[in-house]
């Protein structure tokens, strides 16, 4: 008797959950299409957010970044902190870039730096002069004079040699007491004059009393159209034997 009463209790009941079931079901389905609606548009900005992460170096980040709309406390935190962070990440590559690339004795450009310069110069099809430099017995100064006293001779010389060039000119210590001058012009005759103002200016200097600071030169030229740069740096430091072979503090020019 009392389990006839249990089971006809049970089953009115499983109808009447059914009943609700499907009488709840638009609600249900309303309820859960609001909660999917809610999680895209809390998720929205954080994805944009991510995607501009992961753009960071696009030229138009930032302006992208403002354009995301982040309509709640914590996207408008993390929009506002973005921009910060990637341009802190753009100088300390900028910064680690210009370090691999420079000569921290003179500031100029070292052979790595040179490469990417000569590199950008073919691409760019533009002619430039190569004057190669070295300084004269410069065994002798440091010999007389001590090792730091040569690295101060070097810093002077990267100074005249840096305010001997334009914007455009790219200038590199290239070895110990080695420079290379590139020019970017067609212009010979001007090559030379540039050439020979740096080697008497050179002469001129007196470094903490140390005269007699001379230079040997080499000049060659590069046509993107008929040369090889590899070639036209090696006719340059033929240039530049030669002028050391003619008695130094001079300068040589070579044609291909
Ligand atoms: N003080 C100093 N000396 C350096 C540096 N790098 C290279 N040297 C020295 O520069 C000298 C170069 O000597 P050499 O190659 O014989 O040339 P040089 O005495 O200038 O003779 P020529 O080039 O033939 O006129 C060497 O004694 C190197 O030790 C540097 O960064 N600082």
């Amino acid at each position: 008797m009392t389990i006839r009463i249990t089971y006809n209790t049970l089953l009115s009941l499983k109808g009447l959950m059914l009943s609700v079931l499907y009488k709840t079901a638009p609600l249900t389905r309303v309820t859960l299409l609001s909660i999917w609606l809610l999680c895209r548009l809390i998720s929205k900005p954080l994805w944009h957010l991510a995607q501009r992460a992961n753009d960071r170096d696009h030229p138009l980040v930032f302006e992208k970044i403002k354009r995301i709309s982040s309509w709640y406390f914590e996207a408008a935190q993390l929009k506002k902190a973005m921009p910060v962070g990637i341009s802190l990440l753009h100088k300390k590559i900028t910064h680690l870039k210009s370090e691999v690339q420079t000569d921290p004795m003179t500031g100029l450009y070292n052979r790595c730096g040179l490469k990417l310069a000569v590199a950008a110069l073919r691409e760019a099809q533009q002619p430039f002069a190569i004057i190669a430099m070295d300084i004269d017995h410069f065994i002798k100064i440091n010999d007389t004079w001590g090792h730091d006293m040569g690295d101060e001779v070097i810093k002077r010389l990267g100074q005249l040699i840096q305010s001997c060039s334009r914007e455009s000119d790219i200038s590199c210590r290239s070895g110990g007491e080695e420079f290379l001058l590139l020019l970017p012009a067609a212009d010979r005759v001007a090559f030379l004059a540039i050439a020979e103002r740096l080697r008497t200016q050179a002469a001129a200097e007196h470094v903490s009393g140390i005269k007699d600071i001379t230079l040997s030169l080499g000049i060659a030229f590069y046509h993107p159209r008929q040369d090889k740069s590899e070639n036209v740096f090696k006719l340059a430091d033929k240039a530049l034997y030669l002028a050391k072979y003619g008695g130094r503090n001079r300068t040589v020019m070579l044609e291909q």
